[in-house]
């Protein structure tokens, strides 16, 4: 690969006999993973290859996932790149935390930061570009966490609307993205000697953000996907110096990962306790991980005004009546209408003020004139245990559902004609009506595919 000269010149100077095994790695192959999904009840893959564990995270795999396949439609495996897992291990929030994840799309860390909190306590992913923050609450949806709030917005007005809001905070950077550079050669041609300045000057007034959203005690976690010490390192002694509040916090770090690099910002031993994932000494991208917690004697909790419920009686008889056909678990949460749609927002959550919501919570339906339609997103976040009525099929049947085809049973179901979950080896994907042995099809127009194994697929 041709990196920039001025790129080369940079790490010969920081790294030196170590320099030719950084500049080789990035002509090795570029190195895949993924992570199983522990919401789901079932999540062993089917199709998937395993090409071994990732040691430092339980749910992570090395291996490519086809973006076509069941096993990734139906949310059980969330690809990411082995470097960038550390970022959530280290995070790693406890169930029935408030937690944000400031720059949170396409999804890789909300999905992990959700494996573990166990559909438990309130997930903010926030991401300040609309498409983007579309992408995520898909990823989302489709992981079925039924805690997460999607907002759309800058860490300036969310830090308006939710100061001193949260336990834990994760800032995955915008960056130079040095890390992504043999995954995706395009991403040099932003690079120039002073592009990570530039960055790091962004950095500084996101995370200046982010810390007025920390509640005493609450844990900072700061990551990028470069190399560059400005953005890493750097970034963190100028996070100490400017707020005496944060006490940087050890990280434990496997074979092969890096401390940080006192000398490459301003010789403050501390900075050991940083985490560097180097492509020569590890198989991943690289990336770059610290974690403080935020000591404020003088802060107090902040107490926000709650989500209140807006349903008319008409539209808690049509939930009502939906739950109890349905579902053999409650759904713990504010039942909220956004037009003519129905969300469970998760407890925790503080009024949404003037913020923008992408997602106010786990979607449940939509009220259609006198009726009540059950969402993909439900049926993608309830387990087959959780619901009275599934409707289980096949790979074949399941490649003409997503094609948007109605699917014939072998025979009727013994409950009768309504509402079901779909059940795709042994996980629900969504919910659709079965009228005497026809699966009529409420699979979105916007996601349909057609997947490998679809009859009327040309591919032999
Ligand atoms: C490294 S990516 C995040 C990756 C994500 N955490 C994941 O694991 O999938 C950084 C994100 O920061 C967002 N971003 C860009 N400018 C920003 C800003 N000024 N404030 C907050 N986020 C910003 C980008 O749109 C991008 O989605």
């Amino acid at each position: 690969m041709q990196l920039p000269t001025g790129f080369i010149e940079k790490y010969t100077r920081l790294l030196g006999e170590q320099a030719p095994a950084f500049f080789a790695s990035f002509d090795a192959p570029v190195q895949k993973g993924y992570r199983v999904n522990p919401l789901k009840e079932n999540n062993k893959p089917a199709t998937t290859p395993d090409d071994g564990s990732v040691t430092y995270t339980e749910f992570g795999h090395y291996g490519q996932v086809n973006g076509h396949s069941i096993d990734h439609a139906s949310g059980m495996v969330y690809s990411q790149e082995p470097s960038a897992m550390f970022v959530g291990e280290v995070a790693h929030p406890h169930p029935g935390e408030i937690v944000l994840d400031l720059s949170a799309a396409p999804g890789g860390k909300t999905t992990h930061l959700a494996s573990f909190m166990r559909q438990e306590g309130l997930l903010v992913s926030n991401e300040i570009f609309k498409k983007r923050a579309q992408v995520l609450t898909e990823n989302v949806e489709r992981f079925g966490i039924s805690n997460a709030v999607v907002t759309n917005e800058s860490p300036e007005r969310l830090a308006q609307q939710l100061p001193g809001f949260f336990d834990r905070i994760v800032v995955d950077a915008p960056c130079s993205g040095e890390g992504m550079f043999r995954k995706d050669p395009a991403a040099m041609q932003y690079w120039d000697e002073d592009y990570p300045a530039k960055c790091a000057a962004l950095q500084r007034t996101i995370l200046a953000e982010a810390v007025k959203m920390l509640k005493p005690d609450a844990e900072l976690i700061y990551s990028t996907c470069t190399f560059a010490p400005e953005e890493d390192e750097q970034m963190i002694a100028w996070l100490l110096a400017t707020y005496p509040q944060l006490e940087l916090l050890p990280i434990e770090k496997p074979v092969g990962m890096d401390d940080g690099r006192p000398e490459w910002a301003d010789g403050n031993p501390e900075l050991t306790k940083t985490a560097r994932l180097f492509p020569h000494h590890m198989n991943g991208e690289g990336h770059f991980v610290a974690k403080m917690r935020w000591h404020d004697e003088t802060a107090t909790e902040q107490k926000l005004k709650p989500v209140k419920t807006n349903l008319t009686k008409e539209q808690i008889v049509l939930w009502q009546d939906f739950a109890n056909d349905n579902l053999l678990v409650p759904m713990v949460g504010t039942l909220l209408t956004f037009g003519d749609q129905l969300y469970c927002v998760p407890s925790q959550m503080a009024d949404f003020g003037h913020l923008s919501i992408m997602r106010p919570g786990l979607h449940l339906g939509t009220y259609k004139k006198k009726r009540f339609e059950p969402s993909l997103a439900l049926g993608l976040a309830l387990q087959p245990s959780q619901v009275k009525k599934t409707v289980v099929i096949d790979d074949q049947q399941w490649a003409n559902y997503v094609h948007g085809d109605t699917v014939s049973l072998a025979t009727a179901p013994v409950d009768g004609n309504g509402w079901y979950e779909v059940v795709i080896n042994d996980n629900g994907f969504g919910f659709a009506k079965v009228v005497g042995a026809t699966l009529k099809n409420f699979y979105p127009k916007g996601l349909r595919f057609l997947a490998a194994t679809t009859q009327n697929s040309n591919d032999e």
